[in-house]
This record gives C-alpha cells, structure tokens and sequence, in this order.
C-alpha cells in the first residue's frame, strides 16, 4: 500500500504506557468519557470497559442516567463525576446535534479545552471546534459524510480519502476497515485485521475506549508531540486486532469479550 508503513508489534510496544512506581491515578492519565445515549446506552459501557482493560489512571464517564447506571453496573470503578481529565474521548453512540442541553454543554467544554481528543461516530462532524490535538475514527461512510462525497468512491480508495481528510481537516484519521488506516503529522500507517469476526455491532466503540485510554496515558507527550497521536491510533488499532483474535481463537466473540483480552494481549506486546 503505497505510502502506509504497516504497523508492527514491535512498534506498538512503547506505545502502551506502564505506570511507574511513582505514578498515581491521577498522574497515569484521567480519560474523560462523553458517549452513549439513551437509544445507544450500550456503546458507553463497550468504550468505556475497553479503556478501563487498556489501562489508565482514571475513567471519568459524563452521560445521561442510563447510560451511567449502566456503565457503573458493569464498571464500578468509573467516577461518574466532573473533575480533572487529561484527554476526551467523545461520539460513540451519540448524536451531536443532540438535544439534551447537558450533554452538548459537556461536549462544547471538551472539544474548546485544548485536551487530546479522540472523536467517534456522532462526534465527527464536530472536528472543526476541536482546540487540542485530534483523531477522529470514521469508517467509511462516516468518512464520506464529514468529506461530503459518495461512499463509494472512499471504498474504491480509501488510503487516497483517509489522506485526504486528514490533510484537509488538519488532524490524525484513522479510517476503520479491514485493514484499518491511519493519516496524521506523525505518518501514514496501516494495520491490518487478524480476524473478520471484528465486522459486528460495538466493536468500533471498543476501539474507540482502547485509543482514549493511550491517548490520556500519553497526554503529556502529546503537548510537545502532537505527532504521536498518529502512532497511538495505529497501537489502538493493533491491540484491538490482537485482543479480537485472542478473544474469537479464530472464531466469534463478544465484544465485552475482547476487552477482556486486552490485558493479555499487553503483557504479551512487553514480553
Ligand atoms: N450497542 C450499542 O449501543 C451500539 C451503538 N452503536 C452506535 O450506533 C451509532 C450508529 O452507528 P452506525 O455505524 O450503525 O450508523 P451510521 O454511522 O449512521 O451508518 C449509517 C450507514 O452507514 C453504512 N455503514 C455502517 N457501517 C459501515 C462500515 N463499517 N463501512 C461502510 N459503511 C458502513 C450503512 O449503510 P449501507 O452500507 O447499509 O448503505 C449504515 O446504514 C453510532 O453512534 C455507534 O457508536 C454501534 O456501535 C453499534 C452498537
Ligand atoms: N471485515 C472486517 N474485517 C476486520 N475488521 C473489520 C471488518 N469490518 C469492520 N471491522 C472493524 O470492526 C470495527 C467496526 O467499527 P464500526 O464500524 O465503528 O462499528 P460499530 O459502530 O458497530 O462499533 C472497526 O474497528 C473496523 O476496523
């Protein structure tokens, strides 16, 4: 593929941040969490289980009540409060034209407050107010919506459209696909799928948990390097093939599934 440097384990592997012996919750990295709704409560928990298995200091998820309770039935150790957060991830299983006051408060805050995000589903087409450095994680027919152009041409040639948007919207893509690719100031990567078993509902809400999570352990680098950004979304996507491959061992899984394959498939990235 030309141009795309596909991407390694090897690569991937001083990507994931391991806490030190002297970090804390805080220091390690506070993710904040703006997704679901109450017609998709379910991509809120998936992207924020995904993060809590990726590790990071704290989830601090801000939603509606359903989605809250849900998240904190599956994951009690998230703050469901507003504090300190170091990056946002946003979008997954929302509309951004919502129109519940709150929640399009909450989004305008983090988009204007100069954090790392990472911007999914619903989120997208509110790129053009990100401050901080961005990712946005399309796939291809949320990529042809924010270009304004028939999906189908970004089916023909999706390394040309990924480039494309990032060059044009000025911030990391990381277009989702069987091979999945990813444009920003730090390069072009590629990194392809182990297992199609992938193709099935809320497996782009995990993923979209497993890069706010590097994104946020990694959101002081980022102040120097916004550039990094592109090698993250390329971890992300990597770790998240492994832990499908892992989870499924060549067939199906859930994605709650998968999550719970993350940590494994970290431990074995350092080995
Ligand atoms: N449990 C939960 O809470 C879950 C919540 N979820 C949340 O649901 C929200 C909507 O997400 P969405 O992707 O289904 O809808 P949307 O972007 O409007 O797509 C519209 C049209 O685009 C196409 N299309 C879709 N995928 C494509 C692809 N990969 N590649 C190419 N084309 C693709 C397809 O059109 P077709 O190709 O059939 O003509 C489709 O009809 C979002 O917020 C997400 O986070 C989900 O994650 C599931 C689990
Ligand atoms: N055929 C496939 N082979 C491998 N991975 C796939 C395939 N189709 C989709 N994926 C991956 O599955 C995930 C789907 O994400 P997305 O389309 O956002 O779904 P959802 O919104 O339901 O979570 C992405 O990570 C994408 O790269």
């Amino acid at each position: 593929m030309t141009g795309f440097i596909e991407w390694t384990s090897a690569d991937a592997r001083d990507l994931v941040a391991v806490p030190r012996e002297w970090d804390d919750k805080y220091s390690h990295g506070v993710l904040g969490v703006i997704t679901g709704s109450d017609e998709y409560p379910g991509a809120a928990v998936l992207g924020v289980d995904a993060a809590v298995h990726t590790g990071v200091g704290m989830v601090r998820y801000l939603g509606p009540d359903r989605p809250t309770s849900l998240v904190l039935a599956r994951r009690p150790e998230v703050v469901t409060v507003d504090g300190r957060v170091q990056a946002w991830l946003i979008g997954s299983g929302m509309d951004a034209s919502t129109d519940d006051t709150l929640t399009a408060a909450r989004m305008a805050t983090a988009l204007a407050s100069g954090h790392p995000l990472v911007l999914d589903a619903g989120a997208i087409g509110a790129s053009g107010d990100a401050v901080g450095p961005a990712v946005i994680t399309p796939h291809h027919s949320e990529l042809a919506r924010a270009l304004h152009v028939d999906v189908a041409e970004v089916a023909a040639e999706p390394e040309v459209w990924a480039q494309r948007a990032a060059d044009s919207l000025g911030m990391t893509v990381m277009l989702k696909g069987h091979t999945t690719l990813v444009c920003g100031e730090g390069g072009s990567f590629s990194v392809t799928a182990p297992t199609s078993w992938l193709a099935t509902a809320g497996t782009g809400d995990a993923l979209a948990g497993i890069l706010g999570a590097l994104v946020a352990t990694h959101a002081r680098q980022l102040a120097d390097d916004a550039g990094i950004l592109a090698r993250l979304a390329a971890t992300a996507a990597l770790l998240h093939g492994q832990s499908a491959g892992r989870a499924g061992a060549g067939g199906p899984f859930t994605v709650l599934g998968l999550n719970e394959c993350i940590p494994a498939t970290i431990a074995a990235l350092q080995e």
